[in-house]
C-alpha cells in the first residue's frame, strides 16, 4: 500500500489549496479527485458564473449604447456566448493542470501526487480510492477532507436538470429561456438574475420566503439591487408563498399563495433554484471512522475534527461557502499539522463580492450584523454622485457606506460598497480592519485620482470632522447615523 504524510480528498479551491502547502513542506501528498480539477471554484460555479456575469455587463453595456444612438439592440446567441463560458473555464482549468503537472519538477522531488476517483476514508489513515480501472487503498497519516458542497433541493420541487434546474444545471440550457422562475434570492439567485435580465432575453421572476431579496443584506443596499433589477423587469414575488412547483407540456407552472390568503398560477420557460448549499459528507467516511456531526455536517475546530489526524476545510465544513475561505482553511489547516499556522484562522476580516447591477463588495460587519450584536457603532455614507470617478463614469448609481466603533477610537468595523469599482475599492479597509485600526490612517492615505476609494476617505475625514464636502450642505447625498442600545440618531455636523 502507497503511503503518503497527507491524502486531501477533493480538487477544489480548498483541496487544491491545501495540497500545494504541503509541497511546501516537503510533504508527500496525494490529491483525489473525482471529477474535474477546480470544484466549484471553476465549473458550474464562481468561475463560470463570473464570466457569465461578465459577458452579461458587456451586453447590457452594449444595449443601453444602441437603444441611446438608436440603433437596432442586437441579439444576444447563447450557444456562442456559452463557447466563451467554456473557454474562460476551459483555460483556468488547463493553468491548474499544467501547474500540477510540472510541480515536482519544480520541487525537485516526488512529492505531489494526483488521483481520479471517489475517496472514501476506511479507518483513521486508510483511504479507499475507486477509479474506472478498479479500487486502491492507500494510508495516510493526516487527511483532509475537502469534498465541497452541493445545491441543496426542495422535496416538493421536480429538479430534472432540464426544466428545473439548480446552479449545476446552467449549461444544460440550449438558448435563452424566453421566461424563469428563480426560487430563493440569496446570492445565486440574485447573481443569475442579474446576468439573465441583463440580456434582455428572458422575463426573470424571483421568489424568496422572505419580504425581500438577499434577507442578510442591509436594506440600503437590496433597495438599490432591486430597483435595479424591477428597472429590467424582473418580477419579484414579495410576501408570497410557493404552494406547488410542477412541470406541464414542458413548461414549468408554479402557485403561489399570497398573505390574504389569495393564490396565483404562473407559466414560465425554466426554474432555477438556488436555496442554499449543503455539504458533502455522505459515503465519505466508513462507519469505524466516528468523527463528530451535528445536523449540519462535520464538526471541526479550526478545521481539526474529532479525529485529530483528520481535518476539514472549505465548503463540507457548512459555515462560509466562498473559494477565499476554502483557500485559507486548506492552507491554514497544512500549517497547523505541519508547523504553526503563520495567521489565526479568523473569518471577521473576509471581503467579498456579489456579482449584482452594481456590484456590492463588503468586509466586516454591515449594519444588521452590527445591529445584532448590539455594538454601538457609527455608519457614515456617501452617495456615489459626489466622486469624480462615478461621475466620468456616467454612472454615478450606488454609495459607500463604512462602520466604526462609536467611541473615540472609531476603529473600522466593517465597509460595504454598492457601485462600479466596488470590489476593487475595499482592499484598504479590508486591510485597516485586519490590523485593527482607526480611521485616521485611512484619512491621511493619498489615493490615485479620480478613483472610488477617494469616496471612501472623504467617509472617514466626515467622520473626523474634516471632509471637503460637508454634510450638513450635502444632506441627500451624504449620512451619518450612530446607534447604541436599540436608537438610532443622526449625527449632527456643524
Ligand atoms: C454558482 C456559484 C457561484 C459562486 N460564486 C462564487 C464567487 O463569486 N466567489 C466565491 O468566493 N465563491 C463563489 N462560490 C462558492 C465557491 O465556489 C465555493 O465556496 C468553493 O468552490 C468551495 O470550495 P471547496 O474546495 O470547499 O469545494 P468544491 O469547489 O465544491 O470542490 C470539492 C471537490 O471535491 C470533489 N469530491 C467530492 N467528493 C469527492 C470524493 N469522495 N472523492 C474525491 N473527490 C471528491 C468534487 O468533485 C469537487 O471537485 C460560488 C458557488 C456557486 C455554486
Ligand atoms: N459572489 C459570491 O461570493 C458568491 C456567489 C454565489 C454563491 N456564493 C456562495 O454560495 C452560497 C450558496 O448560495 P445560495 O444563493 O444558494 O445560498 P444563500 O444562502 O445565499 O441564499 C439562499 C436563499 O434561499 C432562500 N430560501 C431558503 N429556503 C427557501 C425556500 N424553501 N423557498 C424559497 N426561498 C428559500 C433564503 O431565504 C435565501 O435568500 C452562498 O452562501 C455563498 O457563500 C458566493
Amino acid at each position: 500500500m502507497d503511503k503518503y504524510d497527507v491524502c486531501v480528498i477533493g480538487g477544489g479551491p480548498a483541496g487544491y489549496a491545501a495540497a500545494m502547502r504541503a509541497v511546501d513542506f516537503k510533504k508527500k501528498v496525494l490529491l483525489i479527485e473525482k471529477n474535474k480539477i477546480g470544484g466549484a471554484g471553476i465549473h458550474n460555479g464562481a468561475l463560470s458564473s463570473k464570466t457569465w456575469w461578465e459577458l452579461s455587463r458587456e451586453a447590457f453595456a452594449l444595449r443601453t449604447h444602441c437603444k441611446s444612438t438608436n440603433v437596432p439592440t442586437p441579439k444576444h446567441n447563447f450557444q456562442i456566448l456559452k463557447e466563451e463560458v467554456n473557454k474562460a473555464v476551459n483555460k483556468r482549468q488547463e493553468l491548474l493542470e499544467h501547474h500540477m503537472h510540472n510541480i515536482n519538477l519544480n520541487a525537485g522531488a516526488d512529492l505531489f501526487h494526483f488521483r481520479q476517483g471517489i475517496a472514501k476514508v476506511v479507518g483513521e489513515t486508510v483511504v479507499v480510492v475507486r477509479t474506472d480501472d478498479g479500487e486502491f487503498e492507500i494510508e495516510a497519516d493526516n487527511i483532509i477532507l475537502a469534498t465541497g458542497s452541493r445545491p441543496r433541493k426542495l422535496d416538493n420541487i421536480p429538479i430534472d436538470e432540464n426544466i428545473i434546474l439548480t446552479s449545476d444545471g446552467i449549461e444544460n440550457l440550449k438558448e435563452f429561456p424566453k421566461s424563469m422562475v428563480i426560487v430563493g434570492a440569496g446570492v445565486i439567485g440574485c447573481e443569475f438574475a442579474t446576468i439573465f435580465s441583463n440580456f434582455g432575453q428572458t422575463k426573470v421572476h424571483m421568489i424568496d420566503k422572505g419580504d425581500r431579496i438577499l434577507p442578510f443584506e442591509d436594506e440600503d443596499i437590496v433597495s438599490v439591487i432591486e430597483q435595479n433589477l424591477e428597472s429590467k423587469e424582473v418580477l419579484i414575488h414579495r410576501n408570497s408563498r410557493l404552494v406547488e412547483m410542477k412541470v406541464e407540456n414542458g413548461m414549468v407552472v408554479y402557485t403561489l399563495e399570497y398573505d390574504n390568503g389569495s393564490k396565483e398560477i404562473f407559466h414560465v420557460e425554466k426554474a432555477l433554484v438556488s436555496v442554499g448549499r449543503i455539504p458533502n459528507y455522505e459515503n465519505l467516511l466508513s462507519a469505524s471512522v466516528k468523527i463528530n456531526m451535528d445536523s449540519r455536517g462535520i464538526i471541526d475546530d479550526l478545521t481539526q475534527t474529532s479525529v485529530p489526524n483528520i481535518y476539514a476545510v472549505g465548503d463540507i465544513t457548512a459555515d462560509i461557502a466562498l473559494v477565499n475561505v476554502g483557500e485559507l482553511e486548506g492552507r491554514y489547516s497544512i500549517e497547523k499539522i505541519f508547523g504553526k499556522p503563520e495567521k489565526d484562522l479568523i473569518y471577521e476580516n473576509i471581503s467579498t463580492i456579489m456579482f449584482l447591477a452594481p456590484e456590492v463588495a463588503g468586509v466586516g460587519l454591515n449594519e444588521i450584523k452590527a445591529r445584532e450584536a448590539n455594538i454601538p457603532h457609527k455608519v457614515v455614507s456617501l452617495d456615489y454622485s459626489c466622486i469624480s470617478r462615478a461621475i466620468a463614469m456616467r454612472n454615478t448609481e450606488g454609495f459607500i457606506k463604512v462602520i466604526v466603533s462609536n467611541d473615540e477610537e472609531m476603529r473600522v468595523l466593517g465597509m460595504r460598497v454598492v457601485g462600479e469599482h466596488a470590489s476593487s475599492s475595499i482592499e484598504a479597509v479590508a486591510l485597516l480592519i485586519s490590523m485593527n485600526k482607526g480611521i485616521e490612517e485611512l484619512a491621511e492615505l493619498i489615493h490615485p485620482h479620480p478613483s472610488i476609494i477617494e469616496g471612501i476617505q472623504e467617509c472617514v475625514r466626515m467622520l473626523l470632522n474634516k471632509s471637503m464636502l460637508k454634510p450638513g450642505v450635502l444632506r441627500d447625498a451624504m449620512r451619518c447615523t450612530s446607534y447604541s442600545d436599540g436608537e438610532i440618531k443622526n449625527v449632527a455636523f456643524a
